[in-house]
């Protein structure tokens, strides 16, 4: 069977797109988006996103499958390309610019703006441990400034869940951070049960930081949505950012704002590379 696909960035963080739209269950299984992934013997991607029928009243269902075959609870740089994918496959039906879509982290809301952009509603962040999860404090307690042993040294870390779990730690020097060996690390640490996303964050400003990621399932990526949304949270709770902010990442700036009723706004760019047929 032919299958359609769409490839896609955001921020250079990149996503096989699929029309899954004629069924609940993804046309790919976890085994071959791997293969898929693979940069050498495949498409080459960070992961696999599939448009499925919306649940819950819903416009649409996503779900992804990172580039080792697990399964997180959103994306926020493939949500923003679920939004112009959707977009395109309605065509000339298509009557409106502004998505619900049902994903494992409950319903998110992609807006697709004048300029090109898109603008999410990427709701309320979770701050207590137990909702992250992570057992470095009592269920029911926020994780600010708690220290965690890695790689022998002591780091200062602050945990919060946009859906899915952040670990986020500000540095001095961002460019500094030996990602490649130390993000594993913290990936597998045993405080956190369902692994971690991690995020080394730099200060330049109150409403200007640089961050640098390792993600849980896929490694180093040149952008992460929800990471630079956990990052603002993690950076107001310490004090150190305004609520809104733009989060500079080595594949290009994302604006976050926390607004004042407690939902997270992400806005940023969704690119279509290439579409082919596997
Ligand atoms: N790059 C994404 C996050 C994708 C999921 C992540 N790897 C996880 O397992 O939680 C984003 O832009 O948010």
């Amino acid at each position: 069977m032919a299958i359609e696909f769409t490839k896609y960035h955001g921020l250079g963080n990149d996503f096989i797109l699929i029309d899954n739209r004629s069924s609940s269950t993804p046309v790919i299984t976890p085994e071959e988006a791997i293969k898929l992934c693979d940069r050498h013997f495949g498409i080459g991607a960070d992961g696999v996103i599939f448009a499925l029928p919306g649940e819950n009243n819903t416009d649409y269902t996503m779900r992804i499958f990172n580039s080792d075959g697990s399964e997180p609870e959103m994306c926020g740089n493939g949500i923003r390309c679920f939004a112009d994918f959707v977009a395109d496959l309605e065509g000339e039906s298509r009557n409106k610019d502004k998505y619900q879509i049902h994903t494992l982290a409950g319903v998110m809301t992609p807006q697709l703006m004048a300029d090109g952009q898109v603008k999410v509603d990427m709701g309320l962040p979770w701050l207590l441990a137990g909702e992250i999860p992570t057992t470095l404090a009592n269920a029911d307690e926020k994780v600010i400034n708690h220290t965690l042993e890695v790689a022998g040294k002591s780091w200062d870390v602050t945990c919060v869940s946009t859906g899915n779990p952040h670990c986020i730690t500000f540095v001095e020097d961002v460019a500094a951070i030996p990602l490649e060996t130390i993000g594993p690390k913290f990936e597998h640490h045993p405080v956190f049960p369902q692994r971690i996303n991690t995020e080394f964050v730099e200060v330049v400003r109150r409403d200007y930081v640089k961050m640098r990621v390792w993600e849980r399932g896929a490694g180093i990526t040149l952008a992460c949505g929800t990471g630079a949304c956990a990052t603002l949270v993690a950076g107001v709770l310490t004090g150190k950012c305004d609520r809104t902010a733009t989060v500079e990442l080595p594949g290009g700036p994302l604006l976050i704002e926390w607004a004042d009723d407690q939902r997270l706004y992400m806005t940023g760019p969704a690119e279509k590379v290439f579409a082919g047929k596997l």
